[in-house]
């Protein structure tokens, strides 16, 4: 597993917005798209790897020490990556400088989203992070990358598939080894979702990409079950379902990452989760936040 944190400027965190409803009704050929990811599911991984961005987007709404404080307090265990998101140069001087081994980049599909959440256009925001991806590569750092608002954006509703795919490319080229599309206020369903990455596909390798769903509608685990039947293994996800959007009020967190491995064990894939520990600290980040658990599987077992 990997866990995130974030070199940003938290101070300049934008106004929020309701999300709308978004009509995203789709023509025929994709429930022919779906049909074809349906059986294309014979080739389901054998196994999966979790991204869990809990530590990141599940805390990020709450009340945190600086970033540099929080990323030199973390008691390193070996064997696991604690990336952090970097928006830009001094995100990720800063974030090397506090000992980040691996950071992030991340972008989106919408002109408005981007302003609103990097306060730049995607464009500008793509220069940024050819920056980053430089400074990077000259410091041996891995870099991942973002692309939010894929399946829909709570300022301009409906996202072009090939916007994303543009974007996600555009990450690729210039160093990222992954590229995770983020369903961020989790608007989208199945058929969405195989347009996309039908659309993203054609741009980017396959094994180099991610899914991060939120499950604002309930269609998370039915989108990341499409993705893996298109061949994606990587799948972001965070405890007990924690966070959010802070650009979308009302959009609910993070599928959560019991309801994921519950699956994927189901399904027989090999995630190297143990599900009852995984659980307990669920438990455990709930009591200390005072918080529920979004997960269905643990309010199912009563671990809550
Ligand atoms: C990108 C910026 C920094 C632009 O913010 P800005 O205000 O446009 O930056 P600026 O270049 O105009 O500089 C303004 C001030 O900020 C400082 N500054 C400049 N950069 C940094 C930095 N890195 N760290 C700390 N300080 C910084 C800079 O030095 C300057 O300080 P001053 O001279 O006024 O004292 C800002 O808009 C920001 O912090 N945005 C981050 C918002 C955020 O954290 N969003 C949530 C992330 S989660 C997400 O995006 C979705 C994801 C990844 O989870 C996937 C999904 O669900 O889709």
């Amino acid at each position: 597993m990997a866990a995130v944190m974030r070199f940003v400027n938290r101070s300049s965190f934008g106004s929020r917005m309701g999300h709308q409803c978004l009509s995203l009704s789709r023509p025929a050929v994709v429930a022919k798209l779906v049909q074809d990811g349906a059986s294309a599911g014979k080739t389901l991984p054998e196994r999966v790897k979790i991204v869990e961005v809990g530590p990141r987007d599940g805390l990020q709404n709450e009340k945190m020490a600086d970033q540099v404080e929080v990323m030199m307090g973390i008691h390193r265990r070996p064997g696991v990556s604690y990336p952090v998101l970097t928006p830009n140069l001094k995100g990720f001087l800063a974030a090397v400088k506090a000992g980040a081994a691996e950071v992030a980049i991340f972008g989106a599909a919408s002109e408005l989203f981007s302003k609103k959440n990097i306060n730049c256009s995607v464009d500008e925001s793509l220069q940024r992070f050819e920056e980053v991806t430089k400074a990077a590569k000259e410091a041996g750092v891995p870099v991942r990358g973002y692309v939010s608002c894929v399946l829909g954006c709570p300022y301009e509703g409906k996202v072009s598939p090939d916007k994303v795919a543009q974007v996600a490319k555009r990450l690729y080229s210039m160093g990222c080894y992954e590229i995770s599309l983020g369903d961020t206020i989790g608007v989208g369903t199945p058929g969405g979702m195989t347009e996309m990455l039908q659309a993203v596909s054609r741009e980017v390798p396959v094994n180099a990409l991610a899914v991060h769903c939120h499950d604002t509608y309930g269609q998370a685990l039915a989108n990341i079950l499409i993705a893996l039947q298109m061949g994606i293994s990587v799948v972001d996800s965070s405890v007990a379902g924690l966070g959010g959007c802070p650009y979308a009020q009302g959009a609910s967190g993070n599928v959560a990452t019991e309801d994921v491995v519950y699956m994927l064990h189901g399904l027989g894939i090999q995630t190297g989760v143990d599900l009852p520990k995984l659980m307990d600290a669920g438990a455990f980040i709930c009591r200390s936040l005072n918080k529920k658990t979004s997960s269905k599987v643990a309010q199912a077992t009563c671990k809550l």
